[in-house]
């Protein structure tokens, strides 16, 4: 494969952006898809890795460029997976604080020793917007949800999770030390080996 000196980060969420972007490092110039267009293609996959592809694909076309797509949730055990694929829009579109209060609410009566959960995260990188063989990687990231928000970094579910290897919320690891451990984390390391770019 050419070596891929150029790509576009198909999303329009600035927390993901900001991680991603840190985990690629200089190794390749990265363009954001808003440069190109502000309108988001529609989520309609039943998994992680579909709506990976679909988002790398519309950016791909839109900008003619190799296209990163990176998409991610909380599955959380005691709701059999929910809110997973619709996480960023299980309060119906109301955004971070919106969402964190559902998920509050849905586990009012969850006792601690039930409240497992994984941060789940798919990349899916496409050369060009026809790509048959999308380089596909996962990642997964166990911890819990507090019964209250903690800390104020990071985005989304963060102040609801807590990461038991570092005995406290995601929203308060430094941003160096989530992005060395999570779903996204893990799920890049993969990439960037099959990019060879490790
Ligand atoms: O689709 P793009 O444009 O990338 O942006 P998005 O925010 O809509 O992204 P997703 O469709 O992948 O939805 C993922 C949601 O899951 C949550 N999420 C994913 N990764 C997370 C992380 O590292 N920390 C906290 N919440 C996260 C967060 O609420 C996101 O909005
Ligand atoms: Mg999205």
């Amino acid at each position: 494969m050419k070596a891929l000196t150029e790509l576009v980060l198909a999303s329009h969420n600035a927390g993901k952006l900001k991680e991603l972007q840190a985990m690629l490092g200089d190794a390749v110039r990265v363009r954001s898809v808003a440069e190109f267009s502000t309108v988001e293609p529609e989520e309609t996959g039943l998994s992680f890795v579909e709506n990976a592809i679909l988002k790398a694909r519309h950016a791909a076309r839109i900008s003619g460029l190799p296209a990163l797509a990176d998409d991610s949730g909380l599955a959380v055990d005691a709701l059999g997976g929910a809110p997973g694929i619709y996480s960023a829009r299980y309060a119906g579109g109301l955004g971070d604080a919106a969402n964190n209060a559902k998920l509050l609410e849905a586990l009012r009566d969850v006792p601690d020793a039930e409240r497992g959960a994984q941060f789940v995260c798919a990349l899916a990188l496409v050369r060009h917007a026809d790509d048959p063989l999308p380089i596909l990687c996962e990642g997964l990231w166990h911890g819990r949800i507090l019964f209250e928000a903690r800390g104020a970094g990071g985005f989304g579910y963060d102040p609801l999770f807590w990461v038991p290897e570092c005995d406290c919320a995601s929203a308060e690891l430094p941003a160096a030390e989530k992005n060395r451990l999570s779903h996204r984390a893990r799920a890049m390391v993969q990439l960037k080996q099959r990019l060879g770019l490790a």
